[in-house]
């Protein structure tokens, strides 16, 4: 039987700094997420952000964390029950890091009687940083405790039209009415060479400015800048935004290393300070609203704004568990079970 399993990043089990370092020290420790060699990356991670970040990120937790848990977590379960309303096989839930494991997720759909699993990560874009490592993750597992188990892997859905009505409906509808000046799509950074290490033309990629709008080069499948660049071009184009409305930014760096750029942080005061007075902004890296969202944008990121005199700041929600955003999921586990296997002779 086949059997679906949506996967997200995770979250500590409480916003306490003694499960927000075990947390971070899980996802830190993650080789395609703080990409340098293991003694390195020990030292950094174990040696310094975890004796300080912690306590800071507990505090960060605390004030967007819900009596029934972590957003990130609630809303991907909701999303989980809507999608198995519209899908007739088992559909579950896991996370990358924390206690909803990703073996977990497997086991319940084996106990369901699975042996062929597709795996939806849900980000709407590719990343070394999330879609590969639970690609590999999966891989390692199945080979090790379900060998009997055949995986099917999803690419990102970015470019997939369902996805990018959504996502355009959803901005219309919390700006209808709204006279903003400015959209900011703010997306989830990475250190720029996470994009060259993803680069699988070996070259394309030049961190330009231009490569990534370069039609039809093969490294745009991976190439986490391109997908985001077309996704904020494909919503622009449906919602027919201005040139000069809208830009591009990337949010949440950490360390010294070059990231994508333009930061979101620095946009928001250069924009506040260049007289914007209503900035709308919209996150879409992110399918639930989390940390990142709650915290970093709708608080501090108001609070930037406000500082250089800005006032209207509104922030989109993700897609979280919206009916037609369950749908475009349901749609894509629905391609794959439609599919039939092919008969050996
Ligand atoms: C080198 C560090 C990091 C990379 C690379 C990275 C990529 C990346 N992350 C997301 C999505 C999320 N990240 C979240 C939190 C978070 N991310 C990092 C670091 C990197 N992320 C840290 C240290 C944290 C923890 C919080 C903190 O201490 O600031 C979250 C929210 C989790 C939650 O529980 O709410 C999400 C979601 C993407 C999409 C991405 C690459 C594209
Ligand atoms: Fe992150
Ligand atoms: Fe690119």
């Amino acid at each position: 039987m086949k059997g679906i399993l949506l996967v997200n990043l995770g979250s500590p089990d409480s916003p306490e700094p003694k499960d927000v370092k075990k947390y971070l020290g899980e996802f830190l420790m993650d080789e395609r997420v703080i990409d340098v060699p293991l003694w390195a990356r020990t030292l950094l991670v174990k040696g310094i952000i975890l004796n300080t970040r912690p306590k800071a990120s507990a505090k960060a937790y605390k004030k967007i964390w819900w009596e029934e848990g972590s957003p990130l977590i609630v809303l991907s379960e909701r999303l989980q029950e809507k999608v198995q309303e519209k899908v007739e096989y088992p559909v579950a839930l896991a996370m990358r890091y924390g206690s909803m494991t990703l073996k977990k997720g497997l086991q319940e759909l084996v106990d369901k009687g699975c042996t062929e699993i597709k795996t939806i990560p849900l980000y709407p874009q590719f990343a070394m940083a999330t879609t590969e490592t639970i690609d590999v993750k999966v891989d390692e597992l199945v080979a090790k405790h379900f060998p009997q188990v055949t995986i099917t892997r999803t690419p990102a859905f970015y470019g997939r039209e369902d996805y990018i009505n959504v996502l355009s409906t959803s901005i219309a509808e919390k700006l209808d009415g709204l006279d903003y000046e400015h959209i900011l799509f703010s997306y989830h950074g990475v250190p720029e060479r996470h994009i060259r290490k993803s680069d699988i033309t070996n070259g394309n990629c030049k961190m330009d400015g231009r490569c990534c709008f370069k039609m039809g080069s093969k490294q745009h499948e991976f190439c986490y800048r391109h997908q985001c660049e077309i996704t904020t071009i494909n919503v622009v184009k449906k919602l027919g935004l201005k040139k000069g409305t809208y830009s591009t930014t990337f949010q949440s760096r950490l360390g010294f290393d070059p990231w994508l750029q333009p930061y979101t942080d620095r946009t928001i005061e250069r924009m506040g300070k260049a007289g914007i007075k209503k900035m709308a902004i919209v996150t879409p890296a992110f399918v639930s609203d989390c940390l990142e969202t709650l915290e970093e944008i709708a608080m501090e990121g108001e609070e930037i704004f406000h500082e250089v005199g800005g006032k209207e700041f509104t922030v989109i929600p993700c897609l979280n568990d919206r009916e037609d955003f369950a749908q475009v999921i349901a749609n894509i586990a629905k391609e794959w079970t439609a599919v039939e296997k092919p008969q050996t002779a």
